[in-house]
């Protein structure tokens, strides 16, 4: 795929925000010090990069997933996903307002869901282009289950730090019932003078993004600056979402990011990013799981009272996000943003 893996690099001299480099072998493995590692990073920015992941269809996922979106509109168009607060298929550019003024986004996303890639051929919510079909079985299939072993392993550590009894957190994500995980790329294009994704928190659990060129950007806490993060090759880029925060009692960080045009040279060039998303089975209920751990009970106590109406399940809330981020209002764009901003504001950490 032409200007895809070659790319000027990424500019010296711009402010970025350096993330900590977590080796995923080693945390398999147990080891204390990088797990510790992990554990600070998921509390203090919710951002860190992941290296030694393992997963190795990552190259082959830009390849098939700009396949597609390289299709024309009216072809990619047949797998719109619709204003009903289903994520799975296509969107399409400019269908997101990335801010108050209701300035509309330069992203299109193509979302292959985890439940359509595990039950490949049977279909559980919808078809997708033939170039995803096609290498579905060699690509798409492992990405998704490598991706999953590599959340289920940093879920199980969650679970340990965070004082839950054995399987209370897997079992909230467990890939045999119907969950909204899902493999992402989002595609924007050259010098664009906009965001791509505005500022948001991540809806689910646990995110794992791929990046070539720059344009993410974290903004840190207790900062009212935006940073980009320097693509690593071969590193992940993980992020905590709003539901673990939400599970964590706000122990876990979901931090506000977004996407902005590439910087310097790499501005010219087509973006694309590879993500992969652990969400929470889709009826699970979203509380705090105070009654399960005495440290997210203490948490809890401390954070301030969530947005989330009680009894709402990750698939309510998962549908409800999106849908507001396709209102094309500023009530829409202040609906969609996340716990950063109305929820859990004051993070807490142990
Ligand atoms: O493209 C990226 O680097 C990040 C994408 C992202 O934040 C998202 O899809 O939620
Ligand atoms: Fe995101």
């Amino acid at each position: 795929m032409p200007g895809l893996t070659t790319a000027p690099r990424f500019p010296q001299n711009i402010p970025t925000h350096p993330l900590l480099i977590v080796n995923y072998a080693l945390v398999k493995s147990g080891d204390r010090g990088e797990v510790e590692k992990l554990w600070k990073a998921a509390t203090e920015l919710g951002f860190w990069y992941l290296s030694n992941h393992g997963i190795d269809e990552v190259d082959d996922m830009f390849d098939v997933y700009a396949d597609a979106l390289d299709l024309p509109l009216e072809e990619k168009m047949q797998y719109e996903q619709g204003d009903s607060g289903n994520s799975y298929g296509y969107k399409a550019r400019g269908k997101i307002v990335t801010d108050k003024n209701g300035t509309l986004d330069t992203s299109e996303f193509l979302n292959v869901a985890q439940d359509d890639a595990l039950s490949y051929p049977r279909i559980t919510y919808r078809s997708y282009p033939p170039t995803i079909n096609e290498h579905m079985g060699d690509v798409i299939v492992p990405f998704v289950q490598n991706s999953l072993a590599v959340c289920t392993t940093i879920l199980s550590i969650f679970e340990q730090k965070l004082g839950l009894p054995k399987g209370e957190l897997l079992k909230r994500h467990s890939p045999t019932e119907l969950n909204g995980g899902e493999a992402r790329c989002v595609k924007t294009p050259p010098n664009a003078d906009r965001a791509g994704i505005g500022a948001h928190t991540d809806f689910g659990s646990l995110s794992m993004v791929h990046n070539r060129l720059g344009g993410l950007q974290v903004m840190p806490p207790n900062s009212d600056r935006w940073y980009y993060i320097k693509p690593l090759p071969r590193h992940a880029v993980c992020n905590v979402g709003d539901t673990l925060a939400l599970f964590s009692g706000g122990i876990l960080r979901s931090n506000v990011h977004r996407v902005m045009p590439p910087p310097g040279e790499q501005a010219k060039y087509t973006r694309y990013s590879i993500a992969y998303f652990s969400r929470p089975g889709n009826r699970i209920v979203l509380r705090a799981l105070s009654n399960e751990s005495k440290i997210i009970a203490r948490a809890a106590l401390r954070a301030p009272a969530c947005e989330y109406e009680p009894g709402t399940t990750a698939g309510e809330w998962t549908a409800r996000r999106i849908r507001n981020l396709r209102l094309k209002s500023r009530e829409g764009w202040i609906a969609s943003q996340g716990t950063e901003h109305d929820g859990v504001k004051e993070r807490t950490t142990v």
